[in-house]
């Protein structure tokens, strides 16, 4: 997994935001590090994307208050955390936890991050 840490200078959160989810297939804007989550909804989120195991980019939002602000108006989604895969919100931990037991989400962070 790959921490993806924003210049904060950057005066276009949007435009970096947007570069992230291009940048990074399968990538996480959660609460805390996947080593160390903040909350347990990110943390429920990772023990899944562990499951799978294969390699993410995670942002952890608690150090980047300009994402954690603008993020959700741009994705139409209030809360953390959000998993995005190629260019696509999946959804919050509710949503990764259900695509995992449905079966769907594996094959599709497979499809879109090759094993390390
Ligand atoms: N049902 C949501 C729950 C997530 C949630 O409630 N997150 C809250 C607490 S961690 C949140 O992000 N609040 C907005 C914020 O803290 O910026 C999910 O499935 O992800």
């Amino acid at each position: 997994m790959s921490e993806q840490t924003p210049n904060t200078s950057a005066n276009d959160v949007e435009q970096l935001i947007r570069d992230q989810i291009r940048d990074n297939k399968v990538i996480i804007y959660m609460k805390g590090t996947p080593q160390f989550p903040q909350c347990g909804f990110s943390a429920r989120s990772i023990e899944v994307l562990t499951q799978i195991g294969r390699p993410f980019a995670f942002v952890n939002i608690l150090e980047n208050p300009e994402i954690r602000a603008t993020l959700p108006k741009i994705a139409n989604w209030p809360t953390f955390p959000q998993l995005w895969i190629d260019g696509e919100l999946m959804g919050g931990s509710d949503i990764i936890l259900q695509m995992y037991q449905s079966g769907e989400l594996k094959p599709l962070v497979e499809a879109n991050s090759p094993a390390a």
